[in-house]
């Protein structure tokens, strides 16, 4: 791609292109004015008979994804719409084909969604989303629609630093809409890792943010937070290390990770690095399309870490992530 000349803007973001063999999906997440989902329920006797989808369908040879969706829509549930912004784009590998799950906001429509193929419709509040029983490549997609789409992981406090200034750090991240933390500290004693933890699980409960504890199960146990494992400790796990109510998470560099994850039940995964980045050195970065091959094995949420930062989400989510992950990209202000 050649740069953009000086003076002009920054040309939109190239539209992906679909690699060979991929069925690429278009779906819509139809809102009501209460904040209800629209999800439709496959009907008998085609694959994943019984689950409930977004509603859409494949894009047609030829079609413009935006058509297809707009078809699809007026088809099975006889409105018209209006698109509004993409939500995510999530790239998965079934036994038998490859999948691009294009999910769409709609900003409105017109007329009252009825089942025109005999499918069965359900307006969910967003929290139940999950109790509903949908196809793996919507897993990301509820959880896009549910969580954050940032994740901070704290660096340590620098040499010279006093708790109160890394504290006063943690707080101006959350004041600038931080709702995950990861709290990671090599290299600092135990003591004052506590100390430092007790005080970033107040700051967080009053910001509502989620709190995760990197790598150590027991300080995790104890303070009744959340959980984070690094690969190593992942690949060490057998069974999950922390009750079901309290988040985990996994650091995951290759499908085995991921499928470890996964089964220990992880809330979510970091995967990367994506860019090259001071804190992997000598690691060029798996690059998008990396991290899209490591997508489409997997149904859990996964953060893209590795030089990334809060202009990066709407990239990472068109390439199947939850959003970023970052340490100095959240950090600093
Ligand atoms: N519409 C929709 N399809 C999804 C979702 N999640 C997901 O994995 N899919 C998969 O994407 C494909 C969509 O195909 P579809 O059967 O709805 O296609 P379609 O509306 O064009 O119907 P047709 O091919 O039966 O005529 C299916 O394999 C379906 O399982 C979703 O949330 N919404
Ligand atoms: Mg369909």
């Amino acid at each position: 791609m050649t740069p953009d000349p000086p003076g002009h803007p920054p040309s939109a973001l190239p539209q992906p292109v679909d690699p060979p063999g991929a069925t690429h999906v278009v779906a819509g997440v139809i809102v009501d004015a209460r904040g209800r989902v629209l999800l439709a329920r496959r009907t008998a006797g085609r694959e994943l008979a019984g689950l409930w989808e977004f509603p859409g369908g494949k894009v047609e040879p030829g079609e413009t994804p935006e058509a297809a969706l707009a078809r699809e829509l007026d088809e099975e549930l006889g409105i018209e719409v209006e698109l509004g912004d993409p939500l995510m784009v999530v790239p998965h590998l079934t036994p038998t084909r490859r999948l691009r799950l294009d999910v769409r906001g709609i900003r409105a429509w017109r007329g009252t969604p009825k089942g025109y193929e005999g499918q069965a419709l359900a307006w969910v509040q967003p929290g139940a989303l999950p109790r509903y029983d949908m196809p793996d490549p919507d897993r990301p997609v509820v959880a896009a629609l549910l969580q954050p789409d940032h994740c901070l992981v704290t660096p340590p406090p620098g040499p010279g630093d006093s708790d109160a200034t890394w504290l006063a750090a943690l707080e101006s991240a959350l004041a600038r809409g931080v709702r995950r933390v990861q709290f990671r500290m090599p290299g600092i004693d135990r003591s004052r890792r506590q100390q430092l933890l007790a005080n970033a699980a107040l700051h967080c409960a009053a910001a509502g943010a989620q709190l995760l504890v990197n790598g150590d199960a027991r300080l995790a146990c104890e303070s009744g937070l959340g959980l984070h494992l690094p690969a190593a400790r992942l690949r060490e796990c057998r069974a999950r290390p922390v009750a079901d109510d309290q988040p985990l998470s996994a650091s995951c560099h290759d499908a085995e990770e991921l499928k470890l994850a996964q089964a220990l039940g992880c809330d979510f995964a970091l995967v990367g690095p994506v860019h090259p980045t001071p804190t992997h050195p000598g690691h060029g970065g798996i690059g998008w399309a990396g991290f899209e091959a490591l997508r489409e094995q997997a149904s859990l949420p996964i953060y893209a870490i590795g030089g990334l930062g809060v202009d990066d989400i709407a990239a990472a989510r068109s390439h199947g992530a939850q959003g970023i992950a970052a340490i100095r990209g959240l950090w600093e202000a």
